[in-house]
């Protein structure tokens, strides 16, 4: 009988605390580098964000899709260069040989002026909510999001056996996007139909809240051929590598091909949170490798998924 796995879970408190003992810290190191060369991802606890601070998140996520079409459509992302605000549902194609995705999002980062706004980086749209509502839930969420990400990305490159010294480029203005999703209820019977097709992340680490109960997450099994679910558990982050990192570690740490169908019996939320990384830098892993940065990799594939081009 083949044994099918599971995505592991681990608990990072053993890293984060202040008075971890080294041993500890060792210990999360090398659980987080075999499962992203296994698997890609991981699920986290231990992770430091309050479990209210969750919560109001996907509230805020209940609260903005729950807006009109005509108010969400007046925040679409298209017309604006910073890429932020609201995809309607069937706008992204994330697997090129299913139907478009059967999901609505919208996109926050960090608040730049918009005398420096460029791609991905600018000022937010923000929906005709109340502050309580959405803006300080979602900022709240957010600022956790940049230190836990940060704390990933030195635990993934202690793994790599590099000091964490060698981030500093990579991590001194990192564009780190927050996308806020719902998925309805999945009614077609059309195999070609997913809340999100198969895709693989496109930026260096994603770190991903669903809303606990709704499962849909599904992660590709190369050895078993087979799509691993990822149950939506309380207090639990999704962990999981992008392209940017697969290719810097020639993909010790593998980008894993991911899909989405809301498996539950009515509306499905998560929140996955894209670091990017700062977009003038390059391989933090190998200096002077020709690679290209982070803002052209994730351009080409940013707008290839919605049939963006650089103009429109
Ligand atoms: O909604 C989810 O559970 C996953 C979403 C996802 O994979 C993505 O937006 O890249
Ligand atoms: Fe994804």
């Amino acid at each position: 009988m083949t044994v099918i796995p599971e995505i592991p879970t681990i608990d990072l408190s053993s890293y984060i605390r202040p008075d971890a003992t080294p041993e500890e810290r060792t210990g999360v190191i090398e659980d987080v580098r075999s499962a992203c060369s296994r698997y890609g991802f991981l699920q986290v606890k231990g992770h430091g964000v309050p479990l209210a601070t969750q919560r109001e998140v996907l509230e805020s996520c209940r609260r903005l899709f729950d807006l009109s079409q005509k108010e969400k459509d007046s925040l679409s992302l298209k017309n604006n260069p910073a890429r932020r605000g609201y995809e309607r549902i069937g706008e992204q194609v994330l697997d090129a040989k299913a139907l478009p995705d059967c999901k609505e999002g919208y996109y926050l980062g960090r608040e730049i002026p918009l005398k420096q706004m460029g791609f991905l980086r600018g000022p937010n749209q923000w929906p005709p909510l109340p502050e309580e509502a959405f803006h300080a839930p979602v900022t709240e969420y957010y600022e956790h999001m940049l230190r836990l990400g940060n704390s990933l990305l030195e635990i993934l490159t202690l793994g790599l056996g590099h000091d964490i010294s060698v981030l500093k480029d990579f991590t001194k203005e990192p564009v780190v996007n927050l996308k806020l999703l719902h998925y309805p209820k999945h009614i077609s019977q059309d195999k070609r139909q997913f809340g999100a097709g198969a895709h693989t992340d496109f930026g260096a680490i994603t770190i991903l809240l669903q809303q606990p109960g709704k499962d849909g997450l599904q992660v590709y099994h190369e050895p078993n051929n087979a799509w691993l679910p990822v149950p939506a558990v309380e207090d639990s982050l999704v962990i999981n590598i992008g392209d940017l990192v697969n290719k810097w570690t020639d993909g010790k740490y593998s980008s894993t091909l991911h899909r989405v169908v809301n498996a539950s019996d009515g509306d499905r939320y998560s929140v996955p949170c894209f670091y990017h990384g700062d977009l003038s830098a390059t391989n933090p892993f190998k200096p002077g490798d020709g690679s290209e940065t982070v803002a052209e990799h994730i351009r080409r594939k940013f707008d290839n998924s919605y049939g963006l081009t650089e103009k429109s």
